[in-house]
This record gives C-alpha cells, sequence and structure tokens, in this order.
C-alpha cells in the first residue's frame, strides 16, 4: 500500500543520504524514485526550475501546501536564508509522519514547520497561530482541484502582498486548469509557464510561476 512505499523511502534517505546534508537527502530519494519506486516528488527536472525561483525570491516566510514526504521542503529549505521559515501544510498524517522524519535527517527541522490538515482550515489561521504577516513564495503541490480556491483564500486573508511569488506544480499533469484560467487571466497576477517534464518520465508537465501584483 501507499504508506509501505513512502516508508521504504525514508529508509533509502537513512541507508543513502548523508545526516545533516540536505543535498544528499534529495540526490538519494530521486535516486530511489528513479531506480526503485515512482513517486509524486517534484523531482530534479522541475526541482532545478524550483531552485532558480526560490534564489531569484530569496523568501524569509514560505507557505508549502502539500509536503507529501518532504522532498521539496528540503530542497527549499536548503536555499534558505538563516532566519527565513517554511510553513508546509500535509492532510495525510502518514505522509505528514514520514516528511518530519525526511527533514530530521536534512537536518532542517528549525527552518521548517509541518503542520497536518486541509489547507482550506489552516490558511484562516496561518496570522493567529503562526504570527505569519504575509508570505514571499507559496509552492502549491496538493489536491489540484485545490490551488484555485486555495489561492482566493490567501487573497482574502490578507496572505498575498504585492509582489509575493505562487508557484504551482502539475499545472499540466494532473492538471490544474481553472487555476491557469485564473492566474493567467487575473489582471492580479502576471504568469510565466516554466515547460518541463512530470518527475521522472517523459511525459510534459511544468510549473507556474505567478506574481502577485496587489
Ligand atoms: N494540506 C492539504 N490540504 C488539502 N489537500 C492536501 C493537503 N496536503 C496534501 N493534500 C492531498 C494531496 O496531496 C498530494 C497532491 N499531489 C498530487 O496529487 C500529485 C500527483 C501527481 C501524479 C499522480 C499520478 C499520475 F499518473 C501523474 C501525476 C504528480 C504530482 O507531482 C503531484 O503533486
Ligand atoms: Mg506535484
Amino acid at each position: 500500500n501507499y504508506y509501505r512505499d513512502v516508508n521504504r523511502l525514508l529508509h533509502a534517505v537513512q541507508k543513502n543520504a548523508t545526516k545533516g546534508d540536505p543535498r544528499s537527502v534529495v540526490k538519494a530519494i530521486d535516486n530511489f524514485c528513479r531506480q526503485k519506486e515512482w513517486a509524486m516528488n517534484v523531482g530534479d527536472e522541475k526541482g532545478c526550475i524550483l531552485d532558480s525561483v526560490v534564489s531569484e525570491v530569496n523568501p524569509v516566510t514560505v507557505l508549502e501546501l502539500g509536503t507529501y514526504c518532504g522532498y521539496s521542503t528540503v530542497r527549499i529549505a536548503s536555499l534558505l536564508p538563516p532566519r527565513a521559515k517554511i510553513i508546509t501544510l500535509e492532510f495525510n498524517p502518514d505522509y505528514a509522519k514520514i516528511a518530519r522524519q525526511v527533514i530530521a535527517w536534512a537536518g532542517l527541522e528549525d527552518k521548517i514547520q509541518v503542520v497536518e490538515g486541509p489547507s482550506g482550515e489552516w490558511i484562516p489561521k496561518m496570522k493567529e497561530q503562526f504570527g505569519v504577516k504575509t508570505f514571499d513564495l507559496v509552492f502549491l503541490d496538493h489536491w489540484k482541484d485545490r490551488y484555485l480556491p486555495d489561492t482566493k483564500l490567501l487573497e482574502d486573508c490578507g496572505l498575498l502582498r504585492k509582489g509575493t511569488i505562487l508557484l504551482a506544480d502539475n499545472v499540466i499533469c494532473p492538471g490544474t486548469p481553472d487555476y491557469l484560467e485564473y492566474v493567467r487571466n487575473s489582471p492580479r497576477y502576471k504568469s510565466q509557464y516554466f515547460k518541463s517534464h512530470l518527475e521522472y518520465t517523459k511525459a510534459e508537465d511544468g510549473l507556474e510561476k505567478s506574481v502577485f501584483l496587489g
């Protein structure tokens, strides 16, 4: 079952990655998913695009929607300045448990807060619960039909500021048509598509980077 698979992914990290070395954790997961079992991490090809956006934005406050095993969480956190923080929301408690251990192996617990529960419930509580004013970067990688409602929720809760970057995974596969239509046609966003491939495959996929104009 799916839980056993993610457990094997964790063991591959603990076996092949150097404790405290985030990039070796990323490498170990990519090798495992390429050679042993596909898993829905953003992967190494789209991961490089993610790295370049993170390095360009140099965010202090990051929100990630959909932690899964923590691959992109570790990838982002490894590029953040010292005081920067990531809040990452995961709905599935089994995934959250694995992600916490992957994050601990990478030695990034101090930068990352894994929050369990549905994004729709937690986004309205961000300010009061975590003292967040606005996010500098939001990485959307959770249920594809939640990208649009959660983006509107982030707007309504005043969690986006002029210049906040939204980076969305899987806009082609599995696809997020309503979200794409919104960010590409709304006067409140400037959007750009980064063509790539579905993690560990030759299928087309890509990331959509959208700047909130306020
Ligand atoms: N806090 C929260 N609130 C609400 N919902 C939440 C949540 N936290 C998690 N969830 C639930 C969903 O989490 C996982 C979402 N990710 C994907 O489904 C995904 C699927 C594929 C894929 C699969 C099969 C194919 F054939 C082709 C592509 C590829 C990807 O890169 C994906 O990211
Ligand atoms: Mg994804």
